[in-house]
């Protein structure tokens, strides 16, 4: 059995029904999933605020087909690539995957596990926490805690992070109440 962290972004159309469409391809094997945070930027270039969720899935599936199934769902978001960490409709990460309880550690660039920018990045910490509070990810230097790492981070990058609003937080909300202006 494989269970896998997935992280969820979007910052270009509706963003909620983005990251909604995501959920509702894992279905039944969403584990936990967090509210959708809104996140400043992150990587230097200048756009607008994305929304993220991170997901914990669990099946009976390879490393590669999580990683294919979240590239199947950026074509139907009809993700365009332009700049590295620039906007986009969608864009999914598998963050870290555990096969039969053992980390799977892969310095594959076609899929680096875990994610080796995870731990730097506030938009995927917070969210995860939200959904698992005592989330761990492997690191080259041991295993940490999530909220130990998220401690470790400028405190500027956490503040980038928020939750959203609780009337609009729900990803399997109705439309109706995801849009973007209050
Ligand atoms: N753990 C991983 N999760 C998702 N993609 C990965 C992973 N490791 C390697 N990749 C590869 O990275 C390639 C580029 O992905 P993408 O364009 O989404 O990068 P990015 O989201 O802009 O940047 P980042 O990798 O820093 O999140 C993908 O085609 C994929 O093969
Ligand atoms: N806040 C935030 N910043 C990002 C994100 C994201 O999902 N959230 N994704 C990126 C693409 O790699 C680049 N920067």
């Amino acid at each position: 059995m494989s269970r896998a962290v997935l992280s969820a972004g979007s910052n270009v159309g509706d963003r909620a029904a983005h990251l909604r469409a995501v959920v509702d391809r894992f279905g039944d094997e969403v584990v936990a999933v967090s509210p959708i945070h809104v996140t400043a930027p992150w990587g230097g270039v200048e756009q607008d605020d994305f929304y993220n969720i991170t997901l914990v899935v669990e099946a009976d599936r390879t490393p590669r087909d999580w990683l294919d199934i979240g590239r199947e769902l950026e074509r139907e978001a009809e993700r365009t690539r332009e700049i590295r960490w620039g906007p986009r409709t969608l864009d999914v990460d598998v963050i870290s995957v555990d096969i039969d309880q053992t980390t799977v550690v892969d310095d594959d660039p076609e899929l680096t596990l875990p994610h080796p920018r995870a731990a730097q990045r506030a938009f995927v910490l917070i969210p995860w926490l939200a959904a698992d509070p005592d989330a761990t990810l492997w690191t080259p230097d041991g295993v940490r805690s999530v909220s130990a790492l998220l401690a470790a981070l400028d405190e500027d990058e956490r503040d980038g992070v928020t939750e959203l609003g609780p009337t609009r937080s729900g990803v399997a909300a109705d439309s109706s109440s995801d849009r973007d202006t209050p």
